[in-house]
């Protein structure tokens, strides 16, 4: 169980470009979740490993964005919600008391469903709202050179460069879900999670939203829930396949390098999930 009474504002961060390698390595251990009084996640322990991409799979309601919260301590935002378990970043508790939420969710951010960025907010000032929300203050040199930065990671920049001071509602909806992943990687995460970032795209936005994670693994960690198994194929090395069977709480039934998980999986579920058999 954790403290919920903490701010969601971020802490200053630096504006210099990230050292290379700050991906970092994220690990469940034995994670339970519940709702009110029910229990919806049993144990689950998974290891994320640094400049990876792991993708969790599942049929609909077997938790899997229930754990992907619970990697950035945005489970406990919910009033009912509870949790037992560690998640480590490089070996370091998350949930430990001595440790604010802020730090955790600079660290590990998130990339929703629906793309959000703020409609009216210039281009250029979305990119730097997480830092604004932070209470950083930075030269304009510095705040440009970042804003270009992050656009170029996010596979954004060659589309944008001329028009920054438009307000990011004026995007399609492929362009928004990168100006969100610009977003997000302007406070220099070492990991990133993804909510089904392309269920709201058509396949160009998605397939530029996928080219984008390929990008990313050099700098960041990735993990995406997913229903696409294709786009699970496409961009995971390793998944993790989350299920619920009559109404017991969803448990990892197995997880590997993406391959075996598609072409030699150890459980028939497995099996029979991934190759559109249920689900
Ligand atoms: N805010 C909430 N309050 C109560 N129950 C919730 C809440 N959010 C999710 N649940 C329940 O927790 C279980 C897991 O939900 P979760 O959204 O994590 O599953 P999921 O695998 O991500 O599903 P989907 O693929 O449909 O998004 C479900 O039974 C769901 O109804």
């Amino acid at each position: 169980m954790t403290d919920l009474a903490d701010t969601a504002v971020l802490p200053p961060v630096p504006a210099a470009k990230p050292p290379a390698g700050r991906a970092g390595a994220l690990e469940a251990e034995a994670v339970s979740a519940w709702f009110g009084d029910r229990k919806v996640l049993d144990r689950v322990s998974l290891a994320m490993p640094a400049h990876e991409v792991t993708a969790l799979i599942g049929p609909s309601g077997c938790g899997k964005s229930t754990f992907l919260r619970i990697l950035n301590r945005m489970h406990e935002l919910i009033g009912s919600a509870a949790l037992s378990g560690r998640v480590l970043l490089d070996g370091a508790d998350i949930y430990d008391r001595g440790r604010r939420i802020t730090h955790a969710r600079r660290e590990i951010g998130m990339v929703f469903q629906k793309p959000n960025p703020f409609p009216a907010m210039s281009l250029y000032e979305n990119v730097l709202a997480g830092l604004k929300l932070g209470g950083v203050r930075a030269g304009r040199d510095e705040k440009d050179a970042l804003v270009e930065e992050c656009l170029t990671r996010a596979g954004l920049w060659n589309e944008v460069r001329d028009r920054l001071r438009q307000p990011g509602g004026a995007l399609s909806g492929g362009q928004q879900q990168r100006l969100c992943i610009a977003r997000a990687l302007a406070v220099r995460p070492r990991v990133l999670l993804m909510d089904e970032p392309c269920s709201a795209l058509d396949p160009t936005s998605t397939r530029r939203v996928e080219e984008t994670i390929a990008d990313l693994k050099s700098e960041v960690t990735i993990v995406i829930v997913t229903h696409n198994m294709q786009q699970a194929a496409r961009v995971s090395d390793s998944c993790a396949f989350f299920l619920a069977e009559q109404g017991t709480p969803g448990v990892i039934v197995e997880h590997g390098p993406t391959e075996t998980m598609f072409g030699s999986p150890a459980d028939p579920r497995t099996e029979d999930y991934v190759s559109g058999r249920f689900g």
